[in-house]
């Protein structure tokens, strides 16, 4: 894999496998993709595929049993001593997950989150401070209403984007949403899925879209990696996947995503068929 001054993220051979006793499981399995500026990867399987498991290892929650993960360059830490060292890897991932409640404090303010995020970060200044915070809010379609309530207070569409304004308050190289739209409506989904596409656009950040929904992925990723029990089954531009899905497992995928028509017994057939024995030591998916 060739890396160039605009390839944000570069992961090479990434393995994490869980020991439950004596038994082992391979959850990710020589997984490799990069990232450029402006770009943005889905990473697609069905619940139990890896995804999670590939995205805390991108933020350093996961450490990988092989494989490296550069962001900029610069490896992954693997083990962060001291305040410099946490906030510099932070700089490279941020994350969004399903429960913007993960990422907010329900005791304060959506704007005093951001506020404490960016002292964090080195800006000192009181008034500078406000004036990101709104800045990012805005970027984010909130506004000074929103900055001023307690998270509880927003609908969840509106929880997620305060999410997305703290991740980017940070400044991140490379923003990673672990289905962080699937607990929304669908008319919310695509809002907040086009506001990613601006912030992309807008900003040059790398995203790494997890999601078990391929439609989902397909508004927001150029590319989309399916992932099978841990392996990579295909990596495509995104537009030619849907069309042409070379996999079965894909194909199938595709087949899940409700619609007229949509029939699950047939769906539950062909999943079946085409895993019929559980992998030796497999727990199962667990959702
Ligand atoms: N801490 C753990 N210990 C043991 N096994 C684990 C652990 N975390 C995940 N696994 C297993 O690894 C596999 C991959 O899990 P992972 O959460 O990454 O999948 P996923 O695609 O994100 O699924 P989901 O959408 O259900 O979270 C699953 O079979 C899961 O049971």
């Amino acid at each position: 894999m060739t890396s160039d001054a605009r390839t944000l993220l570069q992961v090479s051979g990434l393995r994490k496998t869980y020991r439950t006793g004596k038994a082992e499981f391979v959850a990710v399995d020589d997984l490799s993709f990069s990232v450029r500026a402006g770009g943005a990867l889905g990473i697609v399987g069905e619940s139990g595929s890896g995804k999670t498991t590939t995205a805390r290892m991108l933020i350093g929650l996961e450490r990988p049993d092989a494989g490296r993960i550069l962001v900029q360059g610069e490896p992954l830490a693997a083990t962060v001593r001291g305040k410099a060292a946490r906030l510099a890897r932070a700089k490279a991932v941020q994350i969004v997950f399903q429960d913007p409640y993960l990422s907010l404090d329900a005791r304060i303010s959506i704007g005093a989150t951001i506020d404490g995020v960016l002292r964090l970060h080195g800006l000192t200044d009181r008034a500078d401070r406000a004036a990101r915070t709104k800045e990012l809010l805005a970027q984010v379609g909130l506004g000074e209403r929103e900055a001023t309530a307690l998270p509880r207070k927003l609908s969840g569409g509106q929880r997620q984007r305060a999410a997305i304004a703290r991740a980017l308050a940070v400044e991140p190289a490379v923003l990673v949403l672990d289905e962080a739209v699937s607990a929304l409506d669908v008319s919310v989904q695509a809002q907040v899925l086009n506001l990613l596409s601006d912030i992309r656009r807008d900003t040059g950040i790398g995203l790494v879209f997890v999601s078990h929904d391929l439609a989902v992925v397909r508004y927001v990723c150029d590319e989309a990696l399916v992932l099978y029990r841990g392996r990579t089954m295909e990596h495509r531009p995104v537009a030619d996947l849907l069309t042409h899905p070379g996999h079965p497992y894909t194909q199938l995928l595709l087949a899940s995503v409700p619609r007229p028509g949509w029939d699950p017994d047939s769906i539950s057939r062909r999943r079946r068929e085409l895993d019929p024995l559980p992998a030796a030591g497999a727990p199962g998916g667990r959702g």
